[in-house]
Protein backbone atom coordinates (compact mmCIF):
# COMPACT_ATOMS: atom_id res chain seq x y z
CA UNK A 1 0.00 0.00 0.00
CA UNK A 2 1.54 3.62 -0.95
CA UNK A 3 0.07 6.77 1.03
CA UNK A 4 -0.31 9.61 -0.49
CA UNK A 5 -0.81 13.27 1.60
CA UNK A 6 -2.04 15.97 -0.29
CA UNK A 7 -1.25 18.97 0.39
CA UNK A 8 -3.65 22.16 -0.43
CA UNK A 9 -7.20 21.28 -2.35
CA UNK A 10 -8.33 24.61 -4.37
CA UNK A 11 -8.25 24.03 -8.06
CA UNK A 12 -5.64 21.79 -9.07
CA UNK A 13 -5.91 19.97 -5.18
CA UNK A 14 -9.09 19.12 -5.67
CA UNK A 15 -8.55 17.68 -9.29
CA UNK A 16 -6.05 15.65 -8.35
CA UNK A 17 -8.06 13.90 -5.70
CA UNK A 18 -10.79 13.09 -8.16
CA UNK A 19 -8.26 11.70 -10.76
CA UNK A 20 -7.07 9.26 -8.19
CA UNK A 21 -10.33 8.49 -6.54
CA UNK A 22 -11.40 8.07 -10.68
CA UNK A 23 -8.55 5.65 -11.48
CA UNK A 24 -7.84 3.68 -8.32
CA UNK A 25 -8.85 0.24 -9.63
CA UNK A 26 -7.32 1.14 -12.55
CA UNK A 27 -3.82 1.73 -10.97
CA UNK A 28 -4.55 -1.60 -8.27
CA UNK A 29 -4.86 -3.40 -11.96
CA UNK A 30 -2.47 -2.12 -14.41
CA UNK A 31 0.37 -1.89 -11.42
CA UNK A 32 -0.75 -4.10 -8.40
CA UNK A 33 -0.46 -1.27 -5.99
CA UNK A 34 -3.09 -0.23 -3.52
CA UNK A 35 -3.11 3.54 -3.51
CA UNK A 36 -4.49 5.26 -0.78
CA UNK A 37 -4.87 9.56 -0.14
CA UNK A 38 -4.72 9.36 3.48
CA UNK A 39 -4.80 12.83 3.89
CA UNK A 40 -5.63 16.41 2.67
CA UNK A 41 -3.67 19.74 4.17
CA UNK A 42 -6.20 22.68 3.71
CA UNK A 43 -5.65 26.22 5.57
CA UNK A 44 -9.36 26.91 6.23
CA UNK A 45 -10.88 23.28 7.43
CA UNK A 46 -14.35 24.54 8.44
CA UNK A 47 -14.90 25.40 4.12
CA UNK A 48 -14.39 21.87 3.98
CA UNK A 49 -16.71 20.19 6.56
CA UNK A 50 -19.38 19.29 4.25
CA UNK A 51 -16.95 17.04 2.24
CA UNK A 52 -17.76 13.54 1.90
CA UNK A 53 -14.29 12.38 3.13
CA UNK A 54 -13.90 15.48 5.46
CA UNK A 55 -12.43 12.74 7.94
CA UNK A 56 -8.98 13.15 5.27
CA UNK A 57 -8.58 17.02 6.16
CA UNK A 58 -6.51 18.83 8.40
CA UNK A 59 -4.76 22.17 8.95
CA UNK A 60 -1.98 20.79 10.37
CA UNK A 61 1.34 19.68 8.98
CA UNK A 62 2.56 18.03 11.82
CA UNK A 63 -0.63 15.41 11.30
CA UNK A 64 0.92 14.76 7.75
CA UNK A 65 4.44 14.19 9.09
CA UNK A 66 3.07 12.09 11.72
CA UNK A 67 1.46 10.31 9.46
CA UNK A 68 4.65 9.86 7.13
CA UNK A 69 2.96 9.38 3.69
CA UNK A 70 5.20 7.56 1.24
CA UNK A 71 4.26 10.37 -1.82
CA UNK A 72 3.70 14.10 -0.46
CA UNK A 73 1.90 15.99 -3.12
CA UNK A 74 2.28 19.98 -2.59
CA UNK A 75 -0.18 21.85 -4.91
CA UNK A 76 -0.33 25.05 -2.29
CA UNK A 77 1.43 27.38 -4.08
CA UNK A 78 3.73 30.12 -2.69
CA UNK A 79 7.00 29.90 -1.64
CA UNK A 80 6.63 29.48 2.57
CA UNK A 81 5.55 27.25 4.07
CA UNK A 82 6.07 25.48 0.75
CA UNK A 83 9.62 25.19 0.53
CA UNK A 84 9.69 23.77 4.14
CA UNK A 85 7.20 21.24 3.53
CA UNK A 86 8.85 20.11 0.58
CA UNK A 87 12.62 20.12 1.97
CA UNK A 88 11.28 18.48 4.91
CA UNK A 89 9.54 15.56 3.18
CA UNK A 90 12.61 14.67 0.57
CA UNK A 91 14.99 14.51 3.67
CA UNK A 92 12.59 12.19 5.07
CA UNK A 93 12.82 10.04 2.38
CA UNK A 94 9.54 10.74 0.71
CA UNK A 95 8.59 11.37 -3.11
CA UNK A 96 7.35 14.87 -3.71
CA UNK A 97 5.44 16.05 -6.36
CA UNK A 98 4.57 19.52 -7.24
CA UNK A 99 2.80 22.02 -9.44
CA UNK A 100 4.38 25.24 -7.93
CA UNK A 101 6.88 26.74 -10.16
CA UNK A 102 7.68 29.34 -8.05
CA UNK A 103 9.12 27.50 -5.69
CA UNK A 104 10.63 25.32 -8.52
CA UNK A 105 12.12 28.07 -9.83
CA UNK A 106 13.83 29.58 -6.92
CA UNK A 107 15.05 26.49 -4.53
CA UNK A 108 14.47 23.64 -7.46
CA UNK A 109 17.93 22.86 -7.91
CA UNK A 110 18.90 22.60 -4.48
CA UNK A 111 15.87 20.47 -3.99
CA UNK A 112 16.56 18.02 -6.18
CA UNK A 113 19.55 17.88 -5.00
CA UNK A 114 17.94 16.47 -1.54
CA UNK A 115 16.08 14.50 -3.48
CA UNK A 116 19.12 12.55 -4.87
CA UNK A 117 20.37 12.67 -1.82
CA UNK A 118 17.55 10.41 -0.43
CA UNK A 119 17.29 8.34 -3.17
CA UNK A 120 13.38 9.82 -3.67
CA UNK A 121 11.67 11.71 -6.70
CA UNK A 122 11.19 14.97 -6.35
CA UNK A 123 8.88 15.31 -9.81
CA UNK A 124 7.32 18.63 -11.30
CA UNK A 125 5.75 18.34 -15.02
CA UNK A 126 2.61 20.44 -13.96
CA UNK A 127 4.96 23.37 -13.22
CA UNK A 128 5.14 24.49 -16.77
CA UNK A 129 2.68 23.72 -19.54
CA UNK A 130 -0.27 22.76 -17.03
CA UNK A 131 -1.32 19.39 -18.84
CA UNK A 132 1.39 18.91 -21.40
CA UNK A 133 3.71 16.55 -21.00
CA UNK A 134 6.98 18.93 -21.31
CA UNK A 135 9.77 18.20 -18.50
CA UNK A 136 9.94 14.16 -19.32
CA UNK A 137 10.40 14.71 -23.22
CA UNK A 138 13.13 17.45 -22.76
CA UNK A 139 14.80 15.44 -19.83
CA UNK A 140 14.59 12.80 -21.24
CA UNK A 141 13.46 12.47 -25.01
CA UNK A 142 15.42 14.54 -26.16
CA UNK A 143 18.35 14.16 -24.66
CA UNK A 144 20.51 13.50 -27.69
CA UNK A 145 19.91 17.08 -29.15
CA UNK A 146 21.66 20.50 -28.22
CA UNK A 147 18.88 22.79 -27.63
CA UNK A 148 19.46 25.78 -29.50
CA UNK A 149 15.97 27.95 -28.78
CA UNK A 150 12.44 27.85 -26.97
CA UNK A 151 9.73 29.71 -27.74
CA UNK A 152 6.60 29.33 -25.60
CA UNK A 153 3.48 31.00 -24.76
CA UNK A 154 3.43 29.33 -21.02
CA UNK A 155 0.39 31.32 -19.03
CA UNK A 156 -2.73 30.34 -19.50
CA UNK A 157 -4.40 33.13 -17.73
CA UNK A 158 -2.60 35.70 -20.14
CA UNK A 159 -3.01 34.02 -22.96
CA UNK A 160 -6.79 33.62 -22.43
CA UNK A 161 -7.27 37.32 -21.42
CA UNK A 162 -5.71 38.36 -24.91
CA UNK A 163 -7.48 35.74 -26.84
CA UNK A 164 -10.76 37.63 -25.49
CA UNK A 165 -9.53 41.26 -25.91
CA UNK A 166 -8.62 39.85 -29.91
CA UNK A 167 -11.64 37.85 -30.33
CA UNK A 168 -14.63 39.49 -28.43
CA UNK A 169 -13.14 42.85 -27.99
CA UNK A 170 -13.84 42.32 -24.33
CA UNK A 171 -12.42 44.71 -21.37
CA UNK A 172 -9.09 43.26 -19.64
CA UNK A 173 -10.24 43.40 -16.91
CA UNK A 174 -13.36 41.38 -17.52
CA UNK A 175 -11.18 39.15 -19.28
CA UNK A 176 -9.01 38.61 -16.30
CA UNK A 177 -12.00 37.80 -13.97
CA UNK A 178 -13.45 35.03 -16.28
CA UNK A 179 -9.52 33.46 -15.92
CA UNK A 180 -10.18 33.55 -12.02
CA UNK A 181 -13.33 31.92 -12.11
CA UNK A 182 -12.38 29.34 -14.48
CA UNK A 183 -9.36 28.72 -12.11
CA UNK A 184 -6.94 29.24 -14.57
CA UNK A 185 -5.38 32.58 -12.76
CA UNK A 186 -2.68 32.41 -9.95
CA UNK A 187 -4.30 33.67 -6.06
CA UNK A 188 -2.03 36.32 -6.52
CA UNK A 189 -3.14 37.05 -10.62
CA UNK A 190 -0.10 39.56 -10.45
CA UNK A 191 2.47 36.68 -11.45
CA UNK A 192 0.35 36.08 -14.52
CA UNK A 193 -0.21 39.51 -15.64
CA UNK A 194 2.68 40.82 -15.03
CA UNK A 195 4.82 37.87 -16.65
CA UNK A 196 6.89 36.61 -13.67
CA UNK A 197 4.46 33.21 -14.01
CA UNK A 198 5.94 32.70 -17.46
CA UNK A 199 9.57 34.02 -16.43
CA UNK A 200 9.80 31.33 -13.90
CA UNK A 201 8.28 28.46 -16.47
CA UNK A 202 11.18 29.62 -19.12
CA UNK A 203 14.03 29.52 -16.44
CA UNK A 204 12.93 26.03 -15.76
CA UNK A 205 12.45 24.67 -19.26
CA UNK A 206 16.16 26.25 -20.02
CA UNK A 207 17.82 25.18 -17.26
CA UNK A 208 17.02 21.85 -18.06
CA UNK A 209 17.35 22.27 -21.79
CA UNK A 210 20.60 24.09 -21.67
CA UNK A 211 22.14 22.50 -18.17
CA UNK A 212 22.81 26.31 -16.58
CA UNK A 213 21.74 28.02 -13.48
CA UNK A 214 19.03 30.26 -15.31
CA UNK A 215 17.94 33.01 -12.16
CA UNK A 216 14.38 33.90 -13.02
CA UNK A 217 14.75 37.47 -11.75
CA UNK A 218 17.19 38.38 -14.23
CA UNK A 219 14.49 37.41 -17.09
CA UNK A 220 13.46 40.84 -19.36
CA UNK A 221 9.94 40.45 -18.44
CA UNK A 222 7.42 42.53 -19.54
CA UNK A 223 3.51 41.90 -18.53
CA UNK A 224 0.25 42.54 -20.72
CA UNK A 225 -1.26 44.52 -18.43
CA UNK A 226 -0.71 47.87 -20.59
CA UNK A 227 -1.78 46.61 -23.60
CA UNK A 228 -4.84 48.06 -24.97
CA UNK A 229 -7.68 47.25 -27.73
CA UNK A 230 -5.91 50.01 -29.75
CA UNK A 231 -2.82 47.83 -29.83
CA UNK A 232 -5.10 44.30 -31.12
CA UNK A 233 -6.86 46.23 -33.54
CA UNK A 234 -3.10 47.30 -34.73
CA UNK A 235 -2.57 43.77 -34.83
CA UNK A 236 -5.75 42.92 -36.25
CA UNK A 237 -5.22 45.26 -38.94
CA UNK A 238 -1.66 43.45 -39.84
CA UNK A 239 -3.27 39.85 -39.61
CA UNK A 240 -1.66 39.36 -36.37
CA UNK A 241 -2.59 38.63 -32.96
CA UNK A 242 -0.89 39.97 -29.79
CA UNK A 243 1.02 36.74 -27.04
CA UNK A 244 2.85 37.00 -24.05
CA UNK A 245 5.59 35.31 -25.79
CA UNK A 246 8.67 32.87 -23.67
CA UNK A 247 11.66 33.45 -25.81
CA UNK A 248 15.14 31.26 -25.01
CA UNK A 249 18.14 31.11 -27.25
CA UNK A 250 21.74 29.96 -26.65
CA UNK A 251 24.32 30.48 -28.95
CA UNK A 252 28.07 29.51 -27.93
CA UNK A 253 28.85 31.65 -24.41
CA UNK A 254 25.34 33.40 -24.60
CA UNK A 255 21.93 32.69 -23.39
CA UNK A 256 19.16 35.15 -24.75
CA UNK A 257 15.99 34.93 -22.68
CA UNK A 258 12.81 37.51 -22.28
CA UNK A 259 9.11 37.13 -21.49
CA UNK A 260 7.79 40.33 -23.50
CA UNK A 261 3.92 40.70 -25.39
CA UNK A 262 4.94 39.87 -29.42
CA UNK A 263 3.29 40.37 -32.76
CA UNK A 264 2.84 36.97 -34.16
CA UNK A 265 1.19 36.60 -37.39
CA UNK A 266 -2.30 34.87 -36.52
CA UNK A 267 -2.00 31.95 -38.93
CA UNK A 268 1.79 30.74 -37.44
CA UNK A 269 1.60 28.12 -35.07
CA UNK A 270 2.63 30.20 -32.02
CA UNK A 271 -0.50 32.63 -33.49
CA UNK A 272 -3.20 30.01 -33.36
CA UNK A 273 -2.59 29.21 -29.66
CA UNK A 274 -5.37 30.61 -28.33
CA UNK A 275 -7.56 30.84 -24.73
CA UNK A 276 -5.89 28.66 -21.73
CA UNK A 277 -3.61 26.47 -24.35
CA UNK A 278 -0.07 26.56 -23.99
CA UNK A 279 2.43 25.55 -26.48
CA UNK A 280 6.05 25.50 -26.40
CA UNK A 281 8.25 25.37 -29.57
CA UNK A 282 11.77 23.55 -29.01
CA UNK A 283 14.70 23.60 -31.57
CA UNK A 284 16.80 20.80 -31.17
CA UNK A 285 20.25 20.49 -33.32
CA UNK A 286 19.13 16.61 -34.03
CA UNK A 287 15.57 16.81 -34.10
CA UNK A 288 14.83 19.99 -35.71
CA UNK A 289 11.63 21.94 -34.43
CA UNK A 290 9.31 20.25 -32.26
CA UNK A 291 5.75 21.87 -30.91
CA UNK A 292 4.03 21.05 -27.67
CA UNK A 293 0.55 21.86 -27.48
CA UNK A 294 -2.10 21.65 -25.33
CA UNK A 295 -4.08 23.21 -21.96
CA UNK A 296 -1.64 24.83 -20.15
CA UNK A 297 -4.02 25.51 -16.90
CA UNK A 298 -7.08 24.58 -14.66
CA UNK A 299 -7.85 21.50 -12.86
CA UNK A 300 -8.03 18.37 -14.60
CA UNK A 301 -5.43 19.32 -17.43
CA UNK A 302 -2.70 20.20 -14.34
CA UNK A 303 -4.15 17.26 -12.54
CA UNK A 304 -3.72 14.88 -15.26
CA UNK A 305 0.15 15.78 -15.11
CA UNK A 306 0.34 15.32 -11.32
CA UNK A 307 -0.86 11.79 -12.19
CA UNK A 308 1.56 11.26 -14.41
CA UNK A 309 4.28 11.87 -12.34
CA UNK A 310 2.32 9.64 -9.68
CA UNK A 311 2.60 6.88 -11.62
CA UNK A 312 6.01 7.55 -12.87
CA UNK A 313 6.74 7.13 -9.04
CA UNK A 314 4.47 4.11 -8.42
CA UNK A 315 6.56 2.60 -11.43
CA UNK A 316 9.85 2.81 -9.34
CA UNK A 317 11.37 5.55 -12.17
CA UNK A 318 13.09 7.43 -9.31
CA UNK A 319 14.05 10.70 -11.05
CA UNK A 320 16.85 11.83 -8.86
CA UNK A 321 19.28 12.73 -11.76
CA UNK A 322 22.09 14.44 -11.06
CA UNK A 323 21.64 18.10 -11.51
CA UNK A 324 24.46 20.08 -12.73
CA UNK A 325 24.12 23.58 -13.75
CA UNK A 326 26.86 25.83 -14.73
CA UNK A 327 26.48 29.63 -14.24
CA UNK A 328 29.37 30.27 -16.40
CA UNK A 329 27.74 32.08 -19.45
CA UNK A 330 26.69 35.55 -20.46
CA UNK A 331 23.22 36.74 -19.52
CA UNK A 332 21.27 39.00 -22.94
CA UNK A 333 18.66 40.69 -22.32
CA UNK A 334 17.72 42.70 -24.71
CA UNK A 335 16.65 41.07 -28.47
CA UNK A 336 20.08 40.17 -30.36
CA UNK A 337 18.79 39.27 -33.55
CA UNK A 338 17.41 42.08 -36.41
CA UNK A 339 14.23 42.37 -36.62
CA UNK A 340 10.92 44.24 -37.11
CA UNK A 341 9.08 46.30 -34.60
CA UNK A 342 5.98 48.12 -33.78
CA UNK A 343 5.91 51.15 -31.98
CA UNK A 344 3.15 52.44 -30.32
CA UNK A 345 3.08 56.63 -29.85
CA UNK A 346 0.49 58.55 -28.08
CA UNK A 347 -0.27 61.95 -29.62
CA UNK A 348 -2.54 64.62 -29.54
CA UNK A 349 -1.34 65.74 -32.46
CA UNK A 350 -0.73 63.00 -35.15
CA UNK A 351 0.06 64.94 -38.61
CA UNK A 352 2.66 66.92 -36.38
CA UNK A 353 4.24 63.78 -34.62
CA UNK A 354 4.51 62.05 -37.89
CA UNK A 355 6.43 64.83 -40.22
CA UNK A 356 8.72 64.54 -36.74
CA UNK A 357 9.16 60.86 -36.94
CA UNK A 358 9.65 60.28 -41.02
CA UNK A 359 12.28 63.02 -40.27
CA UNK A 360 13.94 60.74 -37.55
CA UNK A 361 13.83 57.68 -39.65
CA UNK A 362 14.44 59.31 -42.98
CA UNK A 363 15.94 56.60 -45.60
CA UNK A 364 14.50 53.74 -43.57
CA UNK A 365 11.74 51.84 -44.76
CA UNK A 366 8.56 52.42 -41.94
CA UNK A 367 5.32 52.22 -42.09
CA UNK A 368 3.03 54.53 -39.94
CA UNK A 369 -0.79 53.68 -38.93
CA UNK A 370 -2.94 55.89 -37.11
CA UNK A 371 -5.24 54.38 -34.73
CA UNK A 372 -9.02 54.03 -35.04
CA UNK A 373 -9.54 56.97 -32.27
CA UNK A 374 -6.82 59.46 -33.58
CA UNK A 375 -4.52 58.90 -30.65
CA UNK A 376 -1.86 56.23 -31.59
CA UNK A 377 0.40 56.19 -34.14
CA UNK A 378 1.40 52.56 -34.50
CA UNK A 379 5.09 52.96 -36.87
CA UNK A 380 6.53 49.04 -38.05
CA UNK A 381 10.32 49.31 -38.56
CA UNK A 382 12.32 46.60 -39.93
CA UNK A 383 16.03 45.49 -39.56
CA UNK A 384 16.99 46.55 -35.98
CA UNK A 385 17.92 44.81 -32.84
CA UNK A 386 16.50 45.70 -29.74
CA UNK A 387 19.78 47.99 -28.59
CA UNK A 388 19.39 49.88 -31.93
CA UNK A 389 15.66 50.47 -31.61
CA UNK A 390 16.41 51.96 -28.09
CA UNK A 391 19.00 54.14 -29.29
CA UNK A 392 15.96 55.29 -31.82
CA UNK A 393 13.46 55.20 -29.39
CA UNK A 394 15.81 57.55 -27.19
CA UNK A 395 16.84 59.77 -30.27
CA UNK A 396 12.69 60.17 -30.26
CA UNK A 397 12.55 61.37 -27.11
CA UNK A 398 14.65 63.78 -27.43
CA UNK A 399 12.07 65.30 -30.19
CA UNK A 400 9.83 64.81 -27.63
CA UNK A 401 7.72 62.22 -29.32
CA UNK A 402 7.03 59.39 -26.90
CA UNK A 403 7.32 55.98 -27.57
CA UNK A 404 4.87 54.24 -24.92
CA UNK A 405 4.96 50.63 -25.90
CA UNK A 406 7.10 48.75 -28.58
CA UNK A 407 6.10 45.12 -29.37
CA UNK A 408 8.46 42.48 -31.24
CA UNK A 409 7.34 41.11 -34.51
CA UNK A 410 8.27 37.60 -33.72
CA UNK A 411 8.55 35.53 -36.95
N1 LIG B 1 -4.56 26.62 -11.27
C1 LIG B 1 -3.86 26.15 -12.29
O1 LIG B 1 -4.35 26.05 -13.42
C2 LIG B 1 -2.46 25.72 -12.08
C3 LIG B 1 -1.82 25.88 -10.87
N2 LIG B 1 -0.53 25.47 -10.70
C4 LIG B 1 0.11 25.58 -9.41
O2 LIG B 1 -0.52 24.68 -8.52
C5 LIG B 1 -0.49 25.20 -7.18
C6 LIG B 1 -1.91 25.27 -6.63
O3 LIG B 1 -2.67 26.12 -7.44
P1 LIG B 1 -4.26 26.24 -7.24
O4 LIG B 1 -4.86 24.93 -6.97
O5 LIG B 1 -4.74 27.02 -8.40
O6 LIG B 1 -4.32 27.13 -5.93
P2 LIG B 1 -5.57 27.42 -5.00
O7 LIG B 1 -5.38 28.77 -4.42
O8 LIG B 1 -6.84 27.13 -5.71
O9 LIG B 1 -5.45 26.33 -3.81
C7 LIG B 1 -4.47 26.36 -2.84
C8 LIG B 1 -4.80 25.33 -1.77
O10 LIG B 1 -3.73 25.26 -0.86
C9 LIG B 1 -4.17 25.49 0.46
N3 LIG B 1 -3.15 26.27 1.16
C10 LIG B 1 -2.53 27.40 0.74
N4 LIG B 1 -1.62 27.80 1.64
C11 LIG B 1 -1.68 26.92 2.67
C12 LIG B 1 -1.00 26.80 3.89
N5 LIG B 1 -0.06 27.68 4.28
N6 LIG B 1 -1.31 25.76 4.72
C13 LIG B 1 -2.24 24.87 4.36
N7 LIG B 1 -2.93 24.93 3.19
C14 LIG B 1 -2.64 25.95 2.35
C15 LIG B 1 -5.46 26.26 0.33
O11 LIG B 1 -6.26 26.02 1.48
P3 LIG B 1 -7.71 26.65 1.67
O12 LIG B 1 -8.58 25.98 0.64
O13 LIG B 1 -8.11 26.31 3.04
O14 LIG B 1 -7.57 28.12 1.42
C16 LIG B 1 -6.04 25.65 -0.95
O15 LIG B 1 -6.74 24.47 -0.64
C17 LIG B 1 0.21 26.56 -7.30
O16 LIG B 1 1.58 26.37 -7.06
C18 LIG B 1 -0.02 26.94 -8.76
O17 LIG B 1 0.94 27.83 -9.25
C19 LIG B 1 0.19 24.90 -11.73
C20 LIG B 1 -0.38 24.71 -12.94
C21 LIG B 1 -1.74 25.15 -13.23
N1 LIG C 1 -1.68 30.76 -13.52
C1 LIG C 1 -1.04 29.80 -14.35
C2 LIG C 1 -1.51 28.42 -13.97
C3 LIG C 1 -0.68 27.37 -14.54
O1 LIG C 1 0.53 27.32 -14.38
C4 LIG C 1 -1.39 30.06 -15.79
O2 LIG C 1 -2.32 30.85 -16.03
O3 LIG C 1 -0.73 29.50 -16.68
Amino acid sequence: MKSIALLGYGTVGSGVYEIIEKNLEDIKNKYNIDLKLNLILVSNLKKYSSHNEFNLFTNSIDVIKNASPDIVIEVMGGLHPAYEYVKYFLEHSKHVITANKDLIAEYGEELMNIAKHNNVSLMFEASVGGGIPILKPLKECLGGNNIESIAAIINGTTNFILSKMYDENMGYFEALKLAQDAGFAESDPTSDVEGLDASRKISILSSLAYSKKIDWKKIKTIGITDINLNDITNAKSKKHKIKLLAISKQNDGDVYLSVRPVFVHRSSSIGKIDNEFNGVVIDGDSVGNLMFYGKGAGKYPTASSIFGDLIAIMQNQVDNSNIKLSSDFNFIKNFPLKSKWVLRIDTNFPDETTSQILDEFSNLPITIDKSGDNKSLYITVSEFTEDELLEKIENLKNISVKVTKYFLIYE
